[in-house]
């Protein structure tokens, strides 16, 4: 029918032409369009001077495959490896790999720059934006301000007792066969540790956001981590489609998604549904402890529900339940992967395994003294974790930013408005600049000369850095620090003989030219996914 009229409106100009040659016509003009948009990418385009890979500078399809494919932060640093600090990853987009680019893109508040378009998918199925998806820069900043009590200092200080519970269940759960009396010489039988801390992951974040665990550590809800790495996949990909800006309104804050009839579709409906009840669940709890002046419950959203900005006004429970499904991925994902990565290079590293039990186990004399804030003053502790983190950034590759009218400048190099840019966790952190022997796992980095120690920081770039950086950044700090300690505190941990250190590159879904054997693997989506450590535990002999 619409080719029908296609060939009415048409047909003065192109007379008796039938539909195959209508069709050939279309196919050859669209032809040449693509060529003459490949010759001008490649010559008259504002980036055509900067190095890259061919195929990614005159296409955006290979990085949304390489988004699908989960292996885009190593691509990058591999151009990066060849071509230097600066590459053109995308016909439109540069990525840079300095810690000064780091700084003029994200650190400085008054960069000419606000968060690109591929922002506007990332809450689809969520019926607002949530903080980290909002682009509007006044917006953002009301958003936050009302998130900034439920993060502070004195915040923290409630949160840790909310943690702590979760921390006891985790290796309650996973050590629990050699703690009964009669098994106190007896290894456990091999434990999937990414496993348990996914696990901990979620229900830690749900207890400290709402005070009620997902209770994944007990067999409930278990789902949820398979749910969140195919929901991050595909919005990590769709983001960057050409006809994006088509889809997001069908998709986005509408309730499109929960209908698509698929599982995954349905479970991800399933997650927020948690996230908005729960969240409801609270709402009431506060009233009532408000109402009849009881012990109030100083979790996140405690604070969350009190903040007002300067004129009185509150979050919507629009908003609200954005940030709570928000929060649920956040807060769980990265801690989890924090953790697998550190077991995994302590594994591998037994002389720094060793250094770090021995700090632990000399710092506190039982397990309950375990707290903040001596916590934070354990330096090997302190270098084991920034080392994970380093060397496996949850986020691996850049956060877009588009630049504005007016353009602006990073490494002396003038950049036009409407350029995408960034700079990418995985490649910054493998920048022998900044890291020498940079795929070692050295905590020692992190302890020695001031110089070297600042220019590690400047480069740091797990959390992001600036006004957009991770608000949760010390909840994180605090959720990983409490189960290295308890865990190493308490126990022994061996890779079992039969299994070997899982998690590293060269076997199955981690095969390929990048993935290096001793290094562990990531599947860098909107939330990265990974696999292992297998280990088995044992009660520590005093
Ligand atoms: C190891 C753990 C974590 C890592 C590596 C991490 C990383 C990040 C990164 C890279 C961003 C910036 C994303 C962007 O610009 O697009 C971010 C933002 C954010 N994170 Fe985290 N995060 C972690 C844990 C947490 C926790 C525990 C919470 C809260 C419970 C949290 C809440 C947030 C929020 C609310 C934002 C948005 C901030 C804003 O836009 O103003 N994160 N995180």
């Amino acid at each position: 029918m619409a080719l029908a009229s296609l060939k009415d409106h048409t047909s003065s100009i192109l007379p008796s032409l039938s539909y195959t040659e209508l069709l050939a016509f279309a196919g050859t003009t669209y032809a040449i369009y693509s060529v003459l948009r490949i010759i001008y990418r490649l010559t008259l385009h504002p980036l055509a001077k900067y190095p890259g890979n061919f195929i990614e500078k005159i296409s955006d399809w290979p990085l949304i495959y390489y988004c699908y494919n989960g292996d885009r932060h190593l691509r990058i640093q591999e151009a990066h490896r060849k071509y230097g600090t600066v590459v053109r990853i995308g016909p439109n987009t540069l990525d840079f790999n300095t810690a000064t680019a780091l700084s003029a893109i994200h650190r400085d508040r008054n960069a000419n720059v606000k968060k690109a378009d591929w922002y506007d998918t990332v809450d689809a199925g969520s019926g607002a934006r949530s903080v980290q998806s909002v682009v509007d820069k006044p917006y953002h900043a009301f958003r936050r301000k009302m998130l900034l009590p439920a993060f502070s200092e004195t915040a923290l200080r409630e949160h840790e007792k909310f943690i702590d519970n979760n921390v006891t269940t985790m290796i309650d759960e996973m050590c629990k066969e050699c703690n009964q009396e009669d098994s106190k010489d007896v290894w456990t039988s091999p434990v999937d540790f990414m496993l348990f801390a996914a696990w901990y992951g979620f229900d830690y974040t749900a207890d400290l956001a709402f005070g009620s665990p997902m209770k994944l550590l007990e067999n409930e809800h278990r789902y949820v981590p398979d749910v969140v790495k195919w929901t991050s996949q595909f919005l990590y990909y769709v983001g960057y489609l050409p006809f994006a800006p088509l889809i997001r309104p069908i998709l986005i804050h509408t309730s499109v998604i929960k209908h698509l009839p698929s599982k995954n579709t349905r479970d991800t409906a399933k997650f927020f549904q948690i996230g908005e009840e729960r969240l409801v669940a609270r709402q009431a709890a506060e009233e009532r402890s408000v109402e009849n002046d009881k012990d109030v419950r100083r979790d996140i959203f405690h604070y969350i529900f009190h903040a007002r900005d300067e004129t009185g006004v509150a979050l919507s429970q629009e908003e609200m339940i954005a940030d709570a499904s928000f929060f649920l991925a956040a807060g769980s994902d990265g801690v989890g992967i924090a953790l697998s990565a550190a077991l995994f290079y302590l594994l591998q590293n037994p002389e720094s395994l060793t250094t770090l039990t021995t700090e632990l186990r000399s710092s506190f004399a039982s397990v309950d003294e375990i707290r903040l804030p001596k916590l934070n003053q354990l330096p090997y502790l302190y270098g084991v974790v920034e080392e994970a983190l380093r060397l496996v950034p949850c986020v691996s590759s850049q956060f877009p930013r588009e630049v504005l009218p007016g353009g602006m400048t990073v490494d002396d190099q003038y950049i036009p408005a409407g350029t995408v840019v960034g700079t990418s966790p995985y490649a910054l952190h493998h920048n022998e600049e900044n890291y020498p022997d940079s795929f070692a796992f050295k905590p020692e980095r992190w302890l020695g000369d001031e110089e070297s120690v600042a220019r590690a920081k400047s480069a740091f770039n797990t959390f992001s850095v600036g006004q957009y950086n991770c608000i949760g950044k010390n909840v994180a700090y605090l959720a990983i620090k409490l189960v290295i300690a308890k865990l190493l505190w308490g126990y022994e941990v061996r890779v079992p003989e039969e299994v070997g250190l899982i998690g590293g590159g060269g076997r199955g879904a981690w095969k390929g030219d990048l993935r290096r054997e001793n290094e562990y693997q990531l599947l860098d989506y909107l939330v990265g996914y990974r696999e292992g450590p297998i280990v088995q535990f044992r009660k520590r002999k005093v």
